[in-house]
């Protein structure tokens, strides 16, 4: 239940007044007005590309507005940049992160502390927020070796050594367990009764309804609605977002039989990383016409496992991966698209998207071959830009066209981009990370189906994501990988949430006890 609503009357904290974003494609917020009270907590609701982010970075001063004012506890200001947002008490935790993958997670604590606190004492500091909120991190280790789970506590740690009096959270709960999910909810419940105001997006409904107070309702730019979440339904918000109810996913029974068109048998791969995670003897099948899970909480090997199957990462032996009956293990990540694989990986700006190029480029840096964007050996850039466009329509991202660059979409938008990218060209076996990561709720739902539709048509479609929900919406099979091992995989009907809970621990049946140096480092 959300925490009792704070006090009208008082000063607001923020007051923006017709705020207007203007960019050269689109009109990104269009005569915004939106007040903030101490202590409330105030839900930033919106499809993909409503505008939520652009009006967060103006109030975090990281985007100038075309128009408007800013009011900040009674008084107009003007908000030139971060450090200035930060010095009125501002904390934003962003959706795409804002890390040094080379330097360790106390260094970047570091850069955005004024005064540069000695390492020593940070580190310190670092581990009682994260004891005390529960968000666990370790001060010393690489951000290049962490999750994504983890690079997002970082972030967070980050803002509340701040102190904020506004804390800014866009989707700050996308990659965190059920449990961190809890333990985040119970901290800002208890910032908003010390007085901290905070702005919160989120696609996933009945979070807001749990925790915010009010909500605005952004569609187009504008604002549309207000509403009080405890009085409405995750379905009833969903309509005021989308302006109809949410399409249910058909899913139909799965195909039984198909090939083994993705086999690891016995992969073992260690980490060149310290702190990475070493996958142990790690056995699964998927087949033609079915869809494959793989739930855990993030630095369970994930990162690993997605490597060790798209060939970023290549292994000594070539037995234990194979796709579509060829050993597959030593051939890179070209030759595996070339036996049918595609993926779609964790991180979309880098790994899934180059930023600053086009959407055209970016369909060709993955789908050249499999989309017939070569003819003749040459690259046919009308046809790079023909698939983009089926891509931008099939699958509703808004943006400014194919030559948009990455870039400039909203971060839902850019996923479903990426998505579409790799389900239109018709894998044989689809890998994919976090599918609906970021995406609003209507889009979700789109993309499940076009998951379920794949597996369908006879595709293999392996899923790795840390929503249990979306798993045993879709899965035909559930496994649980937990500190670098699989369990067995088992089917979505004879396994319940509070199963796979469990298996997250590495407590599955059967499971080898783990060596003590690995059980030790997990304590
Ligand atoms: N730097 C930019 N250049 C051009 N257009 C931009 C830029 N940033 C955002 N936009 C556009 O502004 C619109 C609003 O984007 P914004 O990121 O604010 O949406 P959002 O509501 O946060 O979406 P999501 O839920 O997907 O994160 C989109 O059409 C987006 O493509």
């Amino acid at each position: 239940m959300s925490s009792p609503s704070p006090t009208a009357g008082t000063t607001p904290r923020l007051r923006l007044a017709g705020i207007r974003k203007v960019y050269p494609t689109v009109v990104a917020n269009d005569g915004i007005d939106l007040t903030v009270e101490p202590g409330e907590i105030h839900a930033v609701l919106g499809e993909n590309g409503a505008g939520k982010s652009t009006l967060m970075k103006i109030i975090y001063g990281v985007t100038r507005p075309s128009a408007g004012e800013i009011h900040w506890e009674g008084e107009r200001v003007e908000v030139a940049n971060p450090a200035r947002a930060r010095a009125l008490g501002i904390g934003m935790v962003f959706q795409h992160f804002s890390l040094f993958e080379t330097l360790t997670v106390a260094e970047n604590v570091a850069l955005a502390l004024p005064g540069r606190p000695p390492l020593a004492e940070l580190t310190q500091r670092i581990a009682e927020v994260s004891e005390h909120y529960g968000l666990p991190v370790d001060p010393r280790r690489h951000v290049h070796a962490l999750s994504v789970g983890e690079r997002q506590r970082v972030e967070i740690i980050r803002c509340l050594l701040q102190n904020p009096r506004l804390l800014i959270m866009d989707e700050p709960t996308s990659v965190l367990t059920p449990q961190a999910v809890r333990r985040l909810f119970d901290t800002l419940r208890m910032l908003s009764v010390e007085g901290c105001s905070i702005l919160y997006i989120s696609h996933k409904l009945d979070e807001i309804q749990e925790l915010c107070h009010t909500a605005t309702v952004l569609r187009g730019g504008r604002v549309t609605g207000h509403c009080k979440p405890a009085e409405e339904t995750p379905q009833s918000m969903a309509r005021l977002m989308i302006g109809k109810d949410l399409p249910v996913c058909e899913h139909g029974p799965a195909a039984t039989g198909g090939e083994a068109r993705l086999q690891l048998s016995g992969l073992s791969h260690a980490s060149d990383d310290p702190f990475g995670t070493d996958l142990r003897d790690i056995h699964l099948d998927v087949h033609a016409g079915e869809i494959v899970g793989i739930a855990g909480v993030s630095g369970n090997g994930q990162q690993e496992l997605l490597r060790a199957i798209s060939g970023e990462e290549r292994i000594a032996e070539k037995f234990p991966v194979r796709i579509g009956g060829v050993e597959a293990g030593r051939l890179n990540a070209a030759q595996r698209r070339r036996l049918g694989l595609c993926f779609v990986p964790e991180e979309r700006l880098g790994r899934g998207a180059v930023p600053s190029m086009s959407l055209a480029d970016n369909a060709v840096l993955t789908a050249a071959r499999n989309a017939g964007l070569v003819r003749g050996g040459f690259l046919s850039f009308a046809r790079a830009r023909r698939f983009a466009a089926e891509c931008i329509e099939r699958f509703d991202v808004r943006s400014g066209g194919p030559r948009a660059a990455a870039k400039s979409l909203s971060g839902g938008n850019l996923q479903k981009f990426i998505v579409g990218r790799e389900v239109l060209q018709t894998p044989r076996l689809l890998v994919c990370a976090q599918p609906t990561w970021g995406v609003d709720v209507g889009a979700a739902a789109f993309i499940r189906q076009a998951l379920i539709d794949l597996r369908n048509r006879g595709c293999a479609v392996l899923v790795i994501s840390e929503e249990l929900d979306e798993l045993f919406e879709i899965c035909d099979r559930i496994a649980v990988i937990a500190k670098g091992r699989l369990s067995p995989a088992r089917p979505v009907a004879e396994t319940s949430v509070e199963d796979i809970g469990v298996w997250m621990s590495g407590l599955w049946p059967g499971a080898e006890p783990l060596p003590a140096e690995v059980a030790d480092a997990a304590a």
